[in-house]
């Protein structure tokens, strides 16, 4: 499940719109332009100038908010500037309109949660409770006032747990398509990203990298011998000492079985072979708490002028390959012959 919701940068600015969040910003703005247009009309015709002047400028500023964050990522106007007239608009319909006015700012508290970020939500939800809720008891009857304003409130609090379980099951399952279960270790849906941005970064800036292709040896036979269990384990420790021997920039990967990708960011190939000579011996140390042999073949790959994504990894296949010929437990880097 996707965050409904949009990401505002330290700006305040939106950031990446998902064909979803598009959806959802087309729909509100029709509803605005369908539901509001008329009615801030027929308010300036009844002559309550400056609830129709909310509403027109609300519509307005959202509209174009629509349009900057679709063309260019961004807000136009900070939406302080745009909930700030929602919220006069509001206020002025309950005091003009009574308590008909207040069914509009159940919809209204209910959805901005959903395109605020989530302290501007509050912060808008619980303003806007507020002066209406005051006004209700300054010009209604406080049965009316007190049943309207504790309504708003629960709608509040639970659109805002609601929302809360909604982010947290999407965290889990956003992990659990991007994670490997038994590593912890990114799984190949990472991968495409995490290359092609390598890709670009080489050909803007020339900044050197390098694949290490790392497949354990003859692991089929540590499965049969001593089950899966210990095989299960060799894995998660295999993983371990990869991520022990890799920076904090560096990217792994159990691209299934016994394999793992290691994406080296900025690293020549000379600086390369020595991290992959590192993580060998790493993995061969792991042979004396398990008293039996653990070692992996190791193939590296430099990114080259013109490479693309499946051609450097099979580079670097090729040379895990290799590595294998020449006895395993080695490291092996691609040349082109
Ligand atoms: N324990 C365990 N085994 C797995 C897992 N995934 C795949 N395997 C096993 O890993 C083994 C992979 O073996 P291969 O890489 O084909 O061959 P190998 O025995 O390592 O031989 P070489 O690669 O040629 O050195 C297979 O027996 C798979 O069943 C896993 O998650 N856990």
């Amino acid at each position: 499940m996707e965050d409904i919701r949009f990401v505002p940068n330290n700006h305040g600015a939106i950031l990446s719109l998902n064909k979803h969040r598009k959806r959802l910003l087309y729909t509100i703005n029709l509803i605005c332009i369908i539901a509001i247009v008329p009615f801030a009309i027929l308010s300036l015709i009844h002559s309550y100038i400056w609830l129709g002047v909310c509403l027109l400028a609300f519509v307005a500023t959202l509209v174009i908010n629509t349009i900057c964050v679709i063309q260019r990522g961004r807000e136009y106007f900070h939406h302080v500037i745009v909930m700030s007239f929602l919220i006069a608009a509001l206020t002025l319909a309950v005091h003009h309109r009574g308590v008909g006015a207040v069914f509009w700012v159940f919809p209204v508290v209910a959805t901005s949660i959903f395109v605020l970020p989530m302290r501007a939500a509050l912060f808008f939800s619980v303003t806007l409770t507020a002066s209406v809720s005051i006004l209700m008891f300054m010009e209604m009857t406080h049965t009316v006032a007190i049943r309207a304003s504790l309504s708003l409130v629960i709608t509040i609090a639970i659109n805002y747990v609601v929302v809360n379980i909604i982010q947290e099951l999407q965290q889990k399952l956003r992990r659990s398509s991007e994670e490997d279960p038994l590593t912890g270790l990114s799984n190949r849906r990472q991968l495409d990203n995490e290359i092609m941005a390598v890709l670009d970064t080489y050909t803007r800036d020339g900044h050197s990298a390098v694949i290490l292709l790392i497949d354990i040896d003859r692991f089929k036979t540590i499965n049969d011998s001593f089950g899966h269990d210990v095989g299960d384990r060799i894995i998660q420790s295999v993983a371990n000492a990869i991520k022990d021997n890799t920076r904090k920039s560096d990217a792994v990967f159990r691209l299934g079985g016994d394999e793992f990708l290691v994406l080296l960011n900025g690293i020549d190939w000379s600086e390369g072979s020595v991290i992959a000579e590192t993580i060998r011996s790493k993995i061969e140390k792991l042979s004396e708490p398990e008293a039996f042999p653990v070692s992996a073949s190791i193939g590296a790959s430099v990114v080259y002028d013109g490479a693309d994504k499946s051609a450097w990894i099979k580079q670097a296949d090729a040379a895990m390959y290799q590595a294998k010929i020449n006895g395993r437990n080695c490291v092996h880097i691609y040349q082109d012959t």
